[in-house]
């Protein structure tokens, strides 16, 4: 290791052999989505600061990127949040239009319902369904959450409910507290992260930047060759330079 020079610090960091070394961390794109006021904007700001914020406006669909680290892997993330008072069956079509925009850009996906409200968990059916319906070709990963565990005297949904919907969609299913534990909000988000990382084929090559080392002339080459077997003794004839 050599000491590199930044900004007036010196800081311990391996310089990579060659230019192709340098690493571009992997794009990650998920939504969450949930019909009603789920704790959809609370579990996300929950993953990025760590706090639980108890007041929020109702979001208008806010796009937040940051750069995170999952296992050790650089990722640009980008999660899209997403208006609670979209109900598939029965929106607008340029509400719906919207919405399928975002499913579209999008490769890894929450459901979110409450425990609390059992209209948001009828409404994940048709969400998972209208994912589906827009990436019909990919098996684009969903992780169904019930959330606001923590509120066990207002449940209306069984965890046995949120189990069963999702063994029959064929989904992780997982019924969380986005107040109570940070932990579980993490492993929800990192295991989303993981799944569309694998699904991008890239968990064991990571996509090396474009700067690559200028590769050296062929023709510049094939002359040095040619002069040094021109110049060797074995070689009598002069007509070896071609
Ligand atoms: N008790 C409890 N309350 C929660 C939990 N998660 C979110 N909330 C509360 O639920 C309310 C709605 O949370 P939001 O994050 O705004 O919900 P949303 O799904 O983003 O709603 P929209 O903005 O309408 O899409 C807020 O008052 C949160 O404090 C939880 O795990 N437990």
């Amino acid at each position: 290791m050599r000491p590199l020079s930044m900004s007036g610090h010196f800081l311990l960091a391996p310089i990579p052999e060659s230019s192709s070394d340098y690493l571009l961390p992997k794009d990650i794109k998920l939504a969450v989505l949930g019909a009603g006021r789920v704790g959809k904007s609370a579990m996300i700001v929950r993953f990025l600061t760590k706090r639980f914020i108890g007041d929020y406006e109702p979001n208008t669909g806010k796009l937040y990127s940051r750069l995170v680290y999952v296992e050790g892997d650089q990722l640009s993330l980008q999660i899209q949040d997403t208006p609670g008072g979209v109900q598939i069956q029965d929106s607008l079509p340029q509400v719906v239009d919207s919405l399928s925009k975002c499913v579209q850009w999008a490769e890894g996906f929450l459901l979110v319902y409450s425990i609390t409200d059992y209209d948001s968990y009828l409404s994940i059916r048709p969400l998972y369904q209208h994912i589906r319906k827009v990436h019909p070709d990919s098996k684009a990963p969903v992780i169904i959450v019930g959330n606001k565990g923590d509120l066990l005297h207002a449940r209306q949904v069984q965890t046995q409910d949120g189990i069963q919907l999702a063994n029959e969609l064929g989904s992780l299913f997982l019924e969380i507290s986005t107040s109570e534990n940070y932990e579980d909000v993490c492993d929800v988000f990192q295991h989303l992260c993981k799944e569309v990382s694998k699904m991008h084929g890239l968990s064991g090559e990571r996509r090396r930047a474009s700067i690559i080392p200028r590769p050296r002339s062929p023709n510049m080459q094939d002359l040095k060759r040619r002069f040094k077997q021109a110049l060797s003794p074995k070689v009598k004839a002069p007509s070896a330079l071609g």
